[in-house]
């Protein structure tokens, strides 16, 4: 088992949080790749196929360079796994804050073997537009019904957010244009039910910059990444300092 150096189980009001801490972020994204591996596993033997949601901004990067390399990616039955990008900003695929884009420079583009599909956004200038094509290829994955998701995997901002799900802001269902509070924003994000409804939620958090929000997580604090509960969390020691005062 790759490098958890920490683990703690936690019930309580019929929800169960499970946080893995790694000595760094490399440990971070092996602990992660494993745990992700047996999901993917899973979800193909009792559903066929695995359907799985994807983290953007930077976190991720190392976890999916990990899930490419050719240990890792020999492991996983690429061409029954659909990806699906998470989140998105109103910028072109090859924009350096695209979030697809760098799925793909730092996954898609390395497999050995193509997935089932990549789902994105595919904005053209009208968030809503966007997210109303989104919507439709999600549920014809599904024969023309929104199918449930084996796999969310997240990160979390400083702020707490999660997705482009931002704190004081209307936790959106289904699959919604968004703005972000502080400074404007479009962005187009899974809502919070379809987060919420996915059979696992696996989220990262590594760094100094992101302990605050993580301790404010494990105290329950009202924010778009408690909300989604029964979660387990991949995070290295800088992150995970004020959370331990949690356990
Ligand atoms: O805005 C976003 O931020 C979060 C966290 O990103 P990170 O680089 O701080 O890990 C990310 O999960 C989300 O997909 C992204 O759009």
């Amino acid at each position: 088992m790759a490098a958890v150096r920490r683990f703690f189980s936690d019930n309580k009001n019929a929800m169960t949080r499970k946080l893995h801490v790694s000595d760094d972020a490399d440990s971070v994204a092996c602990a992660a790749a494993e745990a992700l591996i047996v999901h993917l596993g899973h979800a193909i033997r009792t559903h066929g196929r695995a359907l799985l949601a994807l983290a953007g901004g930077r976190t991720p990067e190392a976890l999916y360079r990990r899930l490419a390399a050719p240990a890792q990616s020999a492991r996983i039955d690429w061409p029954h796994v659909v990806l699906i990008v998470g989140d998105e900003r109103c910028v072109p695929v090859d924009h350096p804050d695209s979030n697809e884009g760098m799925i793909r420079h730092h996954l898609l583009d390395r497999l050995p073997t193509a997935p089932a599909a990549l789902l994105g956004w595919h904005y053209h200038g009208d968030p809503q537009a966007a997210v109303n094509a989104f919507s439709h290829a999600f549920a014809a994955l599904d024969g023309g019904v929104a199918p449930r998701l084996d796999i969310a995997l997240l990160g979390l901002g400083r702020d707490g957010h999660t997705a482009s799900l931002f704190p004081q802001q209307p936790c959106p269902p289904g699959i919604a244009a968004v703005t972000h509070a502080p400074d404007g924003q479009p962005r187009m994000t899974l809502g919070h039910d379809t987060l919420a409804a996915a059979r696992a939620r696996l989220f990262l958090a590594c760094g100094r910059d992101k302990a605050h929000a993580l301790g404010l997580v494990w105290q329950g604090t009202d924010l778009p990444a408690t909300a989604l509960a029964n979660a387990e969390w991949f995070v290295d020691e800088a992150a995970a300092i004020h959370a331990d005062d949690e356990m």
